[in-house]
């Protein structure tokens, strides 16, 4: 994920615009300028959706609809992506960095994920986090359930 100019975390993204082919293609374009990721190195593909849902939004009303995809990379991709990050356009203003998530639950029951879980998220990203674990396998809806369980935010729902 990535800490944003607001101090929230959230996911790469942006507006697509009329001039982009595809939402892929949009996607692309905001992965090159927040991420510093060559679209034709990693391209997504629609088989890369997990969700979408409408959007309401008073000060972007042209927006209607927020599509999130994930996509699998290599250990060492991860490397390479993190690396390039700090080269991206919007790094220092709209991106002040990219973040790692814990997947571990540390012997107190609490802390690792279920604590990451707590932190201050923009708009939906929380749940996109947990839907993309769920889609690529990397985590378990039992693993999932469990840790929003013990997660304070799920207490002040
Ligand atoms: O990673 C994300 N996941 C889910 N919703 C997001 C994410 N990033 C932004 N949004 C939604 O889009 C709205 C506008 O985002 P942002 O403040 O980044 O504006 P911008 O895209 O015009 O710069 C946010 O208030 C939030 O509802």
């Amino acid at each position: 994920m990535q800490m944003r100019f607001d101090g929230k975390l959230g996911f790469a993204g942006g507006i697509i615009e009329v001039e982009d082919e595809s939402v892929e293609a949009g996607i692309g374009r905001e992965m090159l300028e927040e991420m510093g990721i060559d679209p034709a190195v990693y391209p997504l593909s629609k088989g890369d959706h997990v969700s979408s849902q409408p959007f309401h939004c008073e000060t972007l009303p042209q927006v209607k609809a927020l599509h999130f995809y994930a996509l699998e990379v290599t250990e060492a991709q991860i490397a390479e992506i993190e690396n390039n990050a700090r080269n991206a356009i919007h790094y220092g203003e709209e991106v002040l960095g990219w973040v790692r998530v814990p997947l571990y639950t540390m012997t107190d029951g609490y802390n690792g994920f279920p604590a990451f879980l707590d932190n201050n998220f923009v708009g939906n990203a929380r749940d996109q986090l947990l839907e993309a674990l769920i889609k690529t396998g990397i985590m378990t809806k039992e693993e999932i359930d469990s840790a929003v369980k013990v997660a304070k935010f799920s207490k002040n729902q």
